[in-house]
């Protein structure tokens, strides 16, 4: 599947594109002939990217806010005039922040919720209706979080994933009569930038909770997406595959 014209004549939109797991997938998907926007808040963030991203393709950026329907809609429009199409969406971005449930504030959890549940369905619906409905071809892969026993530690980001998850199946039934493909990867724990969010201490031994006793890579969650999205997953939909180590089936994820 890494041959190096999978994804030729394909154009794909990443957010979260400029660091950790978006940077990743949007180099997987680079490397296999695909033209890639990448999308965040940060711009210099997304203009180092896309320099070094470029390397590999023909690779663009857009500041954008997932919970910004103008803003999304800047983003259609910038796509359709660089581009004309869209065939892959990758919903990256998102995050959280570590908080015990009865310490989190309303502007908190919602703040957690809007970025990862509402977000993600802006971006979702607006480039569905713009691309993949009329051009009844498309495929969209959401980036979750492991939910497979709860998040103890994160309620919020839990919810919202979980939403996702569903949201997963829901539009991968619905829109099957528009030849969308819609799945979820859920890592586990990720050696990315990500990771900067949270205390060390915090991190401090988690290793040992996982089956296979290390973190994983941003490049073995991006092989999987690359997979997902490409014509070797034609008959996968609705799905949520896990990539964690064996994570969520043993162990520890947090101290009560
Ligand atoms: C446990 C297991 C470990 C296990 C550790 C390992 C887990 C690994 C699994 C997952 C890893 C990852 O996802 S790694 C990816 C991580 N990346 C990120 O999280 C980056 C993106 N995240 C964000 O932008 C932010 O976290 C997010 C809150 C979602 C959105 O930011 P906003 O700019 O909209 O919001 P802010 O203005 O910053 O904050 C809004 C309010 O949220 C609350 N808030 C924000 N940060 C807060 C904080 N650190 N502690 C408390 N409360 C906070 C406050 O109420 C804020 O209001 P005020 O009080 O008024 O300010
Ligand atoms: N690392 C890990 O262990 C795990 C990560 N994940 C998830 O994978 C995804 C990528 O995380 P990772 O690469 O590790 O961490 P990063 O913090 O490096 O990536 C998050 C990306 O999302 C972007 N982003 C966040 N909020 C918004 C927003 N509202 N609008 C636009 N862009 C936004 C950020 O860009 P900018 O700052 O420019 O807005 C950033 O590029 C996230 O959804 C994360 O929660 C899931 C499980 C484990």
């Amino acid at each position: 599947m890494f041959q190096a014209n999978v994804f030729d004549q394909k154009v794909a939109l990443v957010t979260g594109g400029g660091s950790g797991i978006g940077y990743a997938i949007a180099e997987q998907l680079l490397r296999a002939g695909a033209r890639v926007f990448i999308a965040g808040r940060k711009e210099e963030k997304l203009k180092k990217a896309q320099e070094s991203l470029s390397q590999l393709g023909q690779c663009a950026y857009q500041v954008c806010d997932i919970r910004d329907s103008e803003q999304i809609g800047q983003l259609v429009a910038f796509i359709k005039e660089t581009a004309g199409r869209l065939d892959i969406l990758v919903n990256n971005a998102g995050g959280q922040f570590p908080s015990l449930a009865e310490d989190m504030a309303e502007k908190g959890w919602n703040a957690v919720i809007n970025n990862n549940l509402n977000g993600t369905w802006y971006m979702t619906q607006a480039m569905a209706k713009a691309f993949f409905i009329p051009q009844k071809q498309g495929t969209i892969l959401n980036i979750i979080v492991n939910i497979y026993r709860g998040v103890p530690g994160m309620a919020h980001t839990g919810a919202a994933r979980a939403g996702v998850d569903n949201l997963t199946k829901t539009l991968a039934v619905e829109w099957s009569k528009y030849n969308i493909r819609v799945n979820a990867v859920a890592p586990g724990i990720i050696q990315s930038s990500g990771l900067e969010n949270y205390p060390p201490e915090m991190l401090d031994g988690l290793a040992e909770t996982i089956p296979m006793k290390r973190l994983g890579t941003t490049d073995e969650v991006a092989w999987l997406c690359a997979f997902l999205v490409s014509p070797f997953a034609a008959y996968i939909t609705g799905e949520t595959m896990y990539v964690d180590g064996g994570q969520r089936l043993f162990g520890q994820q947090f101290q009560l």
